[in-house]
C-alpha cells in the first residue's frame, strides 16, 4: 500500500502489508510519528513500534501493543485505524492533542509478527509465538504467560503443546524480551496496556493473585468510566474488574508485569465479541471495533495525561 490515505482500514492485512502501510503512515504524519525497530523475533522478522510525539526529552509516555496472540486479528486492525485517527485528530480534538503536546506514545501494532504471519499462511487459529524447544515438536510459547509475574504460576502451563506454554525461562521470547528491554530502558512509562480479543472486557491486575491491586479503587472507577465511554457509540457492552475476577487466573501476563514495574495504570483490552464469531470477527466490525475502542481508550489516556 503506497498510500496510507487509500488505505482500505475496514479489511484485515497481511504482516507485509502492515509493514508497508507503516512506513507511508510515517511518512505522511508531518513528523509525529517515527517507526523504532525494538528487536528481531524468532524467524528473524523485525519487531517494530510506532513512536507518537511532539518533542522534549524522554517525557512521560504511554504504550499500547496489540496482537500478541496471533489469532486475535480484531486487535492489529483497530491498532491501524486508531494510529489514522490520532494524527487526523492532532490540532483538532483537545484531548489528543493534549496528550501528544505533553506525552510520548509508543504502540507496538504486530507484537508477534511470526505467529501473526502464520495465521495468514497454515493455521488461522495459532496464538502463540513460533519458537522451538529441545525433545519436543510442539513450537510456540504463549507471549502472555513469558513475562516476569509469578512466572510459572497457576493460570499457565509447562506442557509446551498447550495453548498457555509458559516457556522454558522468563523472557525466553524474543518478542516479549523486546518488549520488556524497551519499557525497562525507557523508564518513564505510566500506563501499558494490553489490547486482545474476544470478550468484551477491560480488566487490570491481578491474574495471578486474587491480592487487590493498591490502586484497586482508581483503576475500578477509571475502568466504569472507559467502558461507558466506549458502549455511548455503538452501544457495546463490556464488562471490567482484576483479571482473576473478571476472566481467570493466569501467571505470567504482560499486565502483571508492567503493574509490579511501578506502572500504575495497566489494562488489557478484550474486544469484540462474546463469542458469535470469537476471533474469526468479520471485517465488516472493524470500524465500529476501532471507532468504540478510540474512545474507551481516550478516556483512559486524559486520566493518565491529568494525574
Ligand atoms: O488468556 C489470555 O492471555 C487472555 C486473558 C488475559 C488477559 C490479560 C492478562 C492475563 C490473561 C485471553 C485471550 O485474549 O488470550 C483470549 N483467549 O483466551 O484466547
Ligand atoms: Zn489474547
Amino acid at each position: 500500500e503506497r498510500n496510507s490515505q487509500t488505505f482500505n482500514y475496514a479489511s484485515y492485512h497481511t504482516l507485509d502489508e502492515i509493514y508497508t502501510w507503516m512506513d507511508s503512515f510515517v511518512a505522511s504524519s508531518s513528523g509525529l510519528v517515527s517507526k523504532l525497530q525494538i528487536g528481531t523475533t524468532f524467524e528473524n522478522r523485525p519487531i517494530y513500534v510506532l513512536r507518537f510525539s511532539t518533542g522534549g526529552v524522554n517525557r512521560p509516555a504511554i504504550w499500547i501493543n496489540f496482537g500478541i496472540h496471533a489469532r486475535e486479528w480484531i486487535s492489529p486492525a483497530t491498532s491501524l485505524w486508531f494510529a489514522n485517527k490520532l494524527v487526523s485528530e492532532y490540532g483538532k480534538d483537545s484531548s489528543v492533542s493534549s496528550l501528544l503536546n505533553t506525552m510520548d506514545l509508543y504502540l507496538e501494532i504486530v507484537t508477534n509478527p511470526d505467529g501473526y504471519s502464520f495465521t495468514h499462511t497454515n493455521n488461522r487459529m495459532w496464538r502463540k509465538t513460533r519458537s522451538n524447544h529441545a525433545g519436543t515438536s510442539c513450537k510456540g510459547v504463549d507471549p502472555n504467560r513469558n513475562f516476569d509475574a509469578n512466572f510459572g504460576g497457576p493460570g499457565a502451563s509447562g506442557n509446551a503443546c498447550s495453548s498457555t506454554y509458559y516457556g522454558p525461562y522468563v523472557n525466553s521470547e524474543k518478542e516479549v524480551k523486546a518488549i520488556v528491554d524497551f519499557v525497562t530502558n525507557h523508564g518513564n512509562f505510566k500506563s501499558f496496556i494490553d489490547v486482545h480479543s474476544y470478550s468484551q472486557l477491560l480488566m487490570f491486575p491481578y491474574g495471578y493473585t486474587s491480592t487487590k491491586p493498591k490502586d484497586y479503587n482508581e483503576l475500578m472507577e477509571l475502568s466504569k468510566k472507559s467502558i461507558t465511554a466506549l458502549a455511548s457509540v455503538h452501544g457495546t457492552k463490556y464488562r471490567y474488574g482484576p483479571i482473576l475476577t473478571t476472566i481467570y487466573q493466569s501467571s505470567g501476563s504482560s499486565i502483571d508485569w508492567a503493574y509490579d514495574q511501578g506502572i500504575k495504570y495497566a489494562f488489557c483490552f478484550e474486544l469484540r465479541d462474546t463469542g458469535r464469531y470469537g476471533f474469526i470477527l468479520p471485517a465488516n466490525q472493524i470500524i465500529a471495533t476501532a471507532e468504540e475502542t478510540y474512545v474507551g481508550l481516550m478516556e483512559i489516556l486524559d486520566h493518565v495525561r491529568l494525574n
